[in-house]
């Protein structure tokens, strides 16, 4: 058992299950799998910097209200620090701390040069005004002036947050450094530098890797039935390609709840209905509404959690009907219920593969970016498709090599590699 890294336990997370100890219960079984020395495994479990910083924003109406941000830096390793940013009121230290560890494994996983972060602020964006959200974003990157940098840490979209946001960073740091600096962000607009194909890269990579697996079992996406839980950034593109790649898409749902339709929803559709209602699905026509719990319970082929972490949960977990549960958010499934979907045959597509897509064309928007050559959003979708195919087969092979689920073997690989690296540049104190 590896020392807890000291943490400030505030803010209790969904169910109280902590994210932190389950990223940390991952890496103690790979680590166990791996034959990692303790010296190691108590390395990879702290993160390496862990940074919060007070917001003063005065409000539209006059008002000052101090907001915590936070930066955590878990792995440089590999490469620059590497992860979104999160705008949700349920955003926590330990979130952030695991979030940021699951960035560390998905990369390595996928052969990019980075390491792992993720940022957060513990707010609701939607009870904020644009010019609010603004001087947030703007104060936030001000004070983590010196911990970014497009050699340092890189962030990038996350729940709650989109290229708008990215703009406001990369504009922040560019004047405060005194020229633009393009590669500090990914997932920015194209104007300013920002990669063909980003804004659906996550949700390309889900359909690729559920393609894949359908594949292994002799099947393709025609006619397959899919639940989707999210219809943001990720959930919105799974759900688009998926349909186009003819699936049906059975249901979906936002915060508010969820819509069915036993013959598959019209995505085109329900995504123009939604940009006409500032992003609100309710009240779609010729669709059932659903609670967010009764869509988790759906008879279908797949089911994508593509919304926040701990949502199959020791609660939910026997009633999950899915032959497949592709994670396209980070943590959806908890510790308990993966073991019990694992036990029942299930698979679980794990976020550090399926979700990958993200940031795989975080790292191709860095490239183009560093290199001053932009490419067209079919090379882009290519060099995506190539590492997600690439990775999920290295999972799958690693899965059969040592007789483990897919989550074990994906982060076998992912931890192995930079336990590789740490070894390699001698990192030990
Ligand atoms: N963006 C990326 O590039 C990326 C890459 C890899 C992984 N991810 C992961 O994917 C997940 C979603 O991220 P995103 O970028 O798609 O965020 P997003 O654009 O903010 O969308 C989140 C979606 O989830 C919905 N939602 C929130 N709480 C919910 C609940 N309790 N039940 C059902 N739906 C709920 C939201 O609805 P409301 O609008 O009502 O809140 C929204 O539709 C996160 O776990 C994130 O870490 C994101
Ligand atoms: N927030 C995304 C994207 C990170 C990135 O592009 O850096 C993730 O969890 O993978």
């Amino acid at each position: 058992m590896v020392s807890m890294p000291t943490l400030p336990l505030e803010g209790a997370s969904p169910a109280h299950i902590c994210p932190f100890d389950q990223a940390c219960s991952y890496l103690e079984a790979a680590a166990k799998e791996l034959r990692l020395d303790q010296g190691t495994l108590e390395i990879l479990s702290h993160p390496r910097k862990v940074v919060t910083v007070s917001i003063p924003v005065r409000l539209d109406n006059g008002d000052i209200r101090v907001l915590a941000g936070h930066r955590v830096q878990h792995s440089d390793i590999l490469g620059p620090y590497k992860g979104g940013t999160r705008y949700h009121p349920a955003v926590t230290l330990r979130e952030v701390s695991a979030l940021a560890m699951l960035m560390t494994w998905k990369c390595a996983l996928l052969g990019i040069p980075y390491g792992g972060a993720k940022g957060g602020i513990a707010i609701n964006p939607q009870h904020y005004s644009v010019g609010e959200l603004e001087k947030i974003t703007r104060r936030y990157t001000s004070e983590l002036i010196k911990d970014i940098g497009p050699a340092v840490d890189i962030p990038a979209p996350d729940v709650g947050t989109s290229a708008r946001e990215m703009a406001w960073m990369m504009d922040t740091y560019s004047v405060n450094v005194g020229h633009a600096v393009p590669g500090v962000v990914t997932g920015k607009p194209i104007s300013i530098g920002g990669s063909r194909g980003r804004e659906m890269a996550t949700g390309r990579g889900v359909m690729i890797i559920v393609r894949e697996a359908l594949a292994d079992m002799g099947r393709t996406l025609e006619g397959v039935k899919v639940v989707i839980q999210g219809f943001g950034n990720v959930g919105g593109a799974a759900a688009e390609l998926l349909y186009q790649a003819g699936a049906k898409i059975l249901a979906v749902s936002t915060g508010a709840g969820g819509l069915f339709a036993a013959d598959g929803l019209d995505i085109p559709a329900l995504k123009a209905y939604a940009a006409e209602n500032h992003r609100s699905i309710v009240g779609f026509p010729q669709a059932v509404a659903i609670s967010n719990a009764e869509l988790l319970t759906l008879p279908c082929d797949v089911l994508i959690p593509a919304a926040l972490e701990n949502q199959i949960t020791e609660e939910n977990v026997d009633q999950i009907q899915a032959q497949i549960v592709a994670e396209a958010a980070n943590g959806p499934v908890t510790l308990e219920a993966n073991r019990v979907l694992e036990g029942r045959g299930v698979t679980v597509l794990p976020d550090i593969l399926a979700n990958a897509g993200g940031v795989v064309v975080s790292y191709l928007e860095w490239v183009q970016g560093l290199s001053y050559l932009f490419w067209d959003e079919e090379r882009v979708n290519r060099e995506m498709e190539h590492l997600m195919v690439q990775a999920y087969h290295q999972v799958i092979k690693q899965s059969q090599m040592r007789q483990v689920p897919l989550r074990l073997a994906a982060y076998t690989l992912g931890v192995g590699r930079v336990a590789q690296a740490l070894s390699d540049r001698g990192l030990y104190p």
